[in-house]
């Protein structure tokens, strides 16, 4: 029985913007069809952060193999560490009609639009690079070097926005995430349109 598929969703932008806390706020919101595909990273866990929840942390070995053998939608080194996203779920849980979102970083976002050109793309701004590095600096996750590189990776990062379906600015998270959900639900709206008219002149219709 043809069972529609869910669609892919990419939420990209610089480290500190609010990617994490903005998706889990979606998250909570009633009545979505989404699902959250876990990253693998070779980063030492956090304070906090649990294996198999935030992220599957990995040697660097074994992240290495899995590229070998090719288990990852994309991977990318990011500030001294390899982070990627394992390939099989993110299949699945499409193929079971939900739709699904990687929180990842820019060069793996341009191996997933090359890869699967099908998905949505969105780019999470933040209102100015000084709240960028303010945020950073208020998670308190990172020493002030580890900061200072992130923030220059971020002016890298955000030349690059114009590559992106959308980009939606986290002034406030419930802002940003009314702003996501109503682009998610606008692209099913057309997408279903597309194909309902493309079978219709397939019929002669
Ligand atoms: N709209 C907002 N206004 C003010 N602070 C925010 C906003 N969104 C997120 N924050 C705060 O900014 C900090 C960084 O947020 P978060 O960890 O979600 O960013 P991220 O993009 O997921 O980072 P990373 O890519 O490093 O995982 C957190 O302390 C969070 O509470
Ligand atoms: N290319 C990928 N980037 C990812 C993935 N998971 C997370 N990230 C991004 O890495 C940076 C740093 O994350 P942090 O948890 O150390 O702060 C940030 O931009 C994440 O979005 C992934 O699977 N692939």
């Amino acid at each position: 029985m043809y069972k529609k598929k869910g669609l892919l969703i990419v939420l990209s932008g610089p480290s500190g913007v609010g990617k994490g806390t903005v998706r889990k706020a979606l998250f909570e919101e009633p009545n979505t069809n989404y699902e959250y595909s876990i990253s693998m990273t070779t980063r030492s866990p956090r304070e906090g952060e649990q294996d198999g929840i935030d992220y599957f942390f990995k040697s660097k070995e074994e992240f290495e193999s899995l590229i070998d053998a090719g288990r990852l939608l994309e991977h990318a080194e990011y500030v001294g560490n390899y982070y990627g996203t394992p390939m099989q779920y993110v299949e699945e849980m499409i193929e079971a009609g939900r739709d699904v979102f990687l929180e990842i970083e820019v060069e793996g976002a341009k191996q997933v639009r090359e890869k699967m050109p099908e998905g949505l793309f969105i780019f999470l701004a933040p209102p100015s690079l000084s709240e960028l590095e303010n945020r950073l600096i208020g998670r308190g996750t990172e020493d002030a070097d580890v900061i200072a590189t992130r923030v220059a990776r971020a002016r890298e990062e955000l030349e690059m926005m114009h590559l992106y379906d959308y980009v939606v600015e986290n002034d406030d998270v419930q802002n940003a995430c009314d702003r996501i959900h109503a682009i998610v639900t606008a692209e099913h709206c057309k997408r279903e349109r597309v194909e309902e008219l493309y079978k219709q002149m397939l019929r002669g219709e």
